[in-house]
């Protein structure tokens, strides 16, 4: 390296390696490395080396990222160093929003008509969902859908009759034929034909490119075949191109990224300098091993040299556990242990939790809803998902392109104005058939121009003239006075539509149950308009440069550019960047999550099915995806494994082959001590300040368990032998648990305790987490939302109870507003009656303490250990015990069933008493209404078996009314006699 070389700024932070590819005079660059290596790193040097060094114009340089996440990522580091003018002129962004730029600007010279809309993945689905019916196509419109999408992704959009190899099912060319004259004619192009067509720009008009100078691309691997194409378009002035990418990353095949693209580079440029990056600067050198011996299973793949840098670290967890619903508490525990061990170092916003797929998010947001923790999700469906905010976008849509018939279709109704869906679906028919748009044919109707096959009521038509068409066409007036007028904004369109349509109201009338929510969103969707209109208030950053004796549509509507956002916005949320940022545990989709890491990082359902998937064809892939999960991790790496998939009890799942021929010996079986030394390396490789172990305890809580040891290690399958039913602690309506008189309990009707109609805790997922967002924070869910679920849930459970109970009173004494805690009982592990805590390992004390003791100073009780109190000898209650060999649960006053380990939190040494008290009828009592205790059997005369179940219940109601928050691992609870 030369002397600049070593002086220049930008060259200080990189290893020789990364400064090779930086400073390389070669045209084309590949860098081929493995995870952590510094490709993104290097990438973003070299775009500012090719400005500051090279003299490039920004907006000469054209660089595409596989999310929009990593594109406002690259954007950020880039404006740190070349300062937030230059950053907004480099085209940097997804291959689609580059090319939607693109064809907005200079669409009209392969006849595009500049206002084209985007047709999402829901608008998609819906058309072609129409034409299969409408023609009774024996195909899968989901089918359809990839197919048309993979086709299109080849290449091959432009004539798709010409494809020489018939499909299986001729109805699929007629389907994507009709499905793309849709398109045309409601001047939407979808997300592939963005790419698609782009092509064809730069093919027919390549001046529009001419002054692109450097193509650099990130991710490389996961490019299709009509990416290849645009990035070589692009870069057809100068082939200048530069790719990063790693084939052991590979992750979408599904969505036809072609690995062999790495091989066509070298191919169609065979003097393209290659470069690779053997260093791993991310993550522990155990995280590192252990996410090798995974890959390393692929024979067939591309071998690499991949080296840690840093040292050692904590080993990998691979845990099991009973179930989903245990997998995410044990999941909750860990967070929480590990943020309070690490004092402030490490924060929530430090956490992923990566899922193979959306659907398994369900267990974890429980856990994280119960225990209070916000997060926010990526690669779930979002914010602009939400049933209120899609209602407005598609007016928005409407009125500024009458011509989506989509998006008309979906507002007709809404608010319901009288007209039904088989007359929609009527209308709809007869624009397709009359090649006309639903709005033409809908303004033909009301004008009676027109003699109309579908026959819509007087009544109706008045209502569709007077509430829609006039709306919509007043509110188009303003969008254009919008263009015209910088005084009328965006945000003022909005409101002025949400007051025609009465919006407030109409929420309030139609979800009755959650309609402040629901407006609340909508005040957030104000905001982000709000926020979108100050953003791209200078419309010149938007533009492309202007090229000589090249024309340009300028475009000047605010309201298409903030569609086109929306609809582009579809893998990124929009981070809170106000002044109080909360610390999120994040919450993504493996796919999601590529590119990106985190200190540390879950990867749960690490099973057969789960991952491999039960549905995937490359088991390759599959393994690629487990690879990509583990390498985000930078100092702590947990995976976990349920007995039974999240399909409940049922599903009992073996461990992933991927892990399964090496997981003892790779993997600790429970989380690490986070003793001073694992901490100082934490601390050393994420390059942050430890606290000191005087502040990390002080701010322990009571009752905190320092231990991964709240969860057995070895979870027995027990359902069998304990005769428990097979429920995870829900179950849907309607179903009945086994009355307890089949299982042996005490056959008196005290006893016969009737069924609460438990509801599982959570219908969200992932793909369903509009109704649990939470309105500050767009795409985010709050555990607040999810607490007021759970509420919601139980009073409906509550209110179902007592009409059952006014049906078939006299089978239990319970009063009405008592809940039996049987309810409950199945989320808690029998097993754990038998589970021993580990011994050792108990929580040190800081230093300081110690010495305070030893002199002789104030006793302060910084932790101690509980044990159960001896039995009282000779009691009948005793003998009846051994008798039965039912020693799990003690008959004796509150005490703890096992040793266990807490922390005191006050100085006075009081430790909160572990126990709670219950009504023999199953009413939980908490210490403080301890006075209306109304007992009328005694604990003594219970069989084992009742005593068991009640044991269970207490111990559950304790976690879920956040009683003893930090203790209520339920073999800590004591049961307390009440007569
Ligand atoms: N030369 C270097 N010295 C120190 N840290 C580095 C260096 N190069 C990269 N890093 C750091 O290593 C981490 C990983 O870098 P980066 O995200 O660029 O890797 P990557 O190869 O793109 O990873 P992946 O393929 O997994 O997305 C980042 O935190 C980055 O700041």
């Amino acid at each position: 390296m030369s002397t600049a070389q070593a002086e220049n700024p930008i060259l200080r932070s990189l290893n020789a390696a990364q400064r090779r590819a930086v400073t390389s005079n070669a045209s084309t660059v590949a860098i081929l490395a493995g995870p952590g290596s510094g490709k993104t790193h290097t990438l973003t040097s070299r775009v500012v080396w090719l400005v500051q060094q090279t003299g490039y114009q920004p907006s000469d340089i054209v660089v595409a990222t596989f999310t929009v996440k990593a594109a406002r990522e690259m954007k950020e580091r880039i404006g740190k160093v070349l300062g937030p003018e230059c950053e907004r002129k480099i085209v940097l962004g997804t291959f689609h929003s580059i090319a939607r730029r693109y064809l907005s600007a200079y669409g009209k010279h392969i006849g595009l008509d500049s206002k084209f809309g985007i047709a999402d993945d829901g608008d998609s689905r819906a058309i072609i969902q129409r034409i299969c019916k409408r023609h009774d196509f024996n195909i899968d419109p989901g089918f359809a859908r990839s197919w048309i999408s993979k086709k299109k992704a080849k290449g091959h959009a432009t004539e798709p009759a010409s494809n020489k190899k018939q499909p299986e099912n001729p109805s699929l060319n007629e389907c994507y034929r009709e499905y793309q004259e849709h398109l045309e004619r409601s001047n939407l192009l979808d997300y592939d034909d963005l790419l698609v067509r782009c092509v064809e720009l730069l093919r027919e008009y390549p001046a529009c490119v001419s002054n692109i100078q450097a193509v650099l691309i990130d991710e490389y691997q996961d490019t299709n075949g009509i990416q290849y194409d645009l990035m070589k378009l692009f870069a057809q002035a100068r082939q200048r191109i530069t790719i990063v990418g790693d084939p052991d990353q590979s992750i979408y095949g599904w969505r036809s990224a072609e690995i062999r693209n790495l091989y066509r580079l070298l191919r169609d440029y065979p003097e393209t300098d290659e470069i690779s990056l053997e260093e791993n600067y991310r993550s522990s050198q155990s995280i590192l091993d252990v996410s090798l011996t995974v890959i390393q299973q692929d024979k067939k793949r591309y071998q690499k040299v991949l080296l840690p840098v840093h040292t050692k670290g904590a080993r990998p967890v691979l845990r099991k556990l009973k179930s989903s619903a245990a997998e995410g508490d044990w999941i909750v525990s860990e967070i929480k242990r590990a943020v309070m061990m690490f004092g402030d170092m490490l924060t929530y916003e430090d956490v992923a939790i990566l899922l193979r797929s959306a659907s398994l998010s369900r267990h974890i947001e429980a856990a994280l809803g119960k225990a209070g923790l916000a997060y926010r999700m990526i690669g779930g469906h979002k914010f602009y998902e939400r049933k209120e905010i899609k209602i407005l976008l598609d007016y928005l849509r409407a009125i500024y392109q009458p011509d989506n018939n989509d998006a008309i279709a979906r507002i007709i109704n809404v608010p319901r104005r009288g007209i039904g869906d088989t007359t929609i679906k009527r209308l709809i028919e007869e624009a397709e058939q009359q090649k006309m748009s639903l709005w033409s044919l809908l303004r033909k109707h009301c004008q009676g121009t027109r003699k109309a096959t579908t026959k819509i009521l007087p009544k109706m038509e008045q209502k569709l003239n007077t509430e829609l068409l006039r709306l919509i066409s007043n509110l188009q007036t303003q969008a254009q006075q919008i263009t015209e007028n910088s005084q009328q904004d965006l945000v003022s369109l909005i409101e002025k539509l949400l007051s025609q349509l009465n919006f407030k109201q109409y929420l309030e009338s139609e979800y009755p149950e959650d309609h402040e929510q629901r407006w609340q969103s909508v005040q957030e969707f104000l905001s982000l308009a709000n926020d979108f209109v100050r953003d791209s208030a200078n419309l010149e950053d938007e533009l492309l440069p202007e090229i000589e004796n090249v024309d340009q549509v300028k475009d000047d509507s605010i309201l298409g550019r903030f569609l086109a956002n929306v609809a582009l916005a579809s893998d990124a949320q929009k981070n809170d960047d106000g002044a109080e940022k909360k610390s999120l545990i994040t919450i993504s989709t493996i796919h999601a999550a590529k590119g990106l890491e985190w200190p540390i990082v879950f990867v749960p359902s690490v099973y057969a099915g789960s991952i491999p998937h039960s549905r995937a064809e490359d088991l390759d892939e599959e393994r690629r995806l487990l690879y990509v999960a583990m390498t985000r991790a930078q100092v702590l790496l947990y995976l976990s494994c349920p007995l039974y998939g999240s399909q409940g009890m049922g599903t009992k799942v073996e461990l992933s082959p991927f892990v399964s021929p090496f997981a003892s010996a790779a993997f600790a079986k429970q989380g690490t001590s986070f003793n001073r030394p694992v901490l100082e390396v934490v601390a050393k490789i994420l390059g942050r300040d430890l606290p000191s172990e005087k502040a990390i305890f002080a701010k322990l809580p009571a009752m905190f368990s320092p231990e991964d040891n709240l969860f057995p290690v070895d979870p027995v399958d027990t359902r069998d032998a304990e005769g428990l039913d097979d429920s995870e602690g829900y179950r849907p309506k309607g179903t009945k648990r086994q009355r307890l008189n089949n299982q042996g309990y005490n056959n008196d009707d005290e006893e016969a305790v009737e069924e609460r109609p438990w509801q599982k805790e959570y219908s969200t997922t992932m793909e369903q987490a509009s109704s649990f967002t939470m309105a500050s924070l767009p795409g985010f869910v709050s555990a607040g939302a999810h607490q007021n679920a759970l509420s919601a849930a139980a009073a409906e459970a509550e209110k179902a109870a007592a009409a059952k109970k006014a049906v078939k009173m006299g089978t239990t004494r319970r009063k009405a507003d008592q809940t039996s805690l049987l309810g409950f009982l199945p989320a808690v592990d029998p097993s754990l009656a038998k589970h021993k805590l580990a011994s050792g390992n108990a929580l040190n004390r800081p230093s300081s303490i110690k010495k305070e003791d030893e002199e002789g100073g104030s006793k302060k009780r910084y932790h101690c250990f509980s044990s159960s109190p001896p039995r009282p000898a000779g009691t009948e209650d005793v003998k009846e015990e051994t008798a039965t060999q039912e020693a799990s649960v003690p008959d004796r006053p509150a005490s703890s069933f096992h040793r266990t380990t807490f922390v005191s939190a006050t100085a006075r040494g009081g430790v909160r008493p572990t126990r709670a008290a219950f009504s023999t009828s199953g009413r939980m009592l908490k210490p403080a209404d301890a006075s209306i205790s109304t007992s009328t059997r005694s604990w003594r005369n219970l069989s084992p078996q009742s005593r068991r179940y009640i044991a269970y219940g207490v111990a559950t109601c304790l976690a879920v009314d956040g009683y003893l928050v930090y203790n209520y691992a339920p073999w800590i609870v004591g049961l307390e006699k009440r007569d």
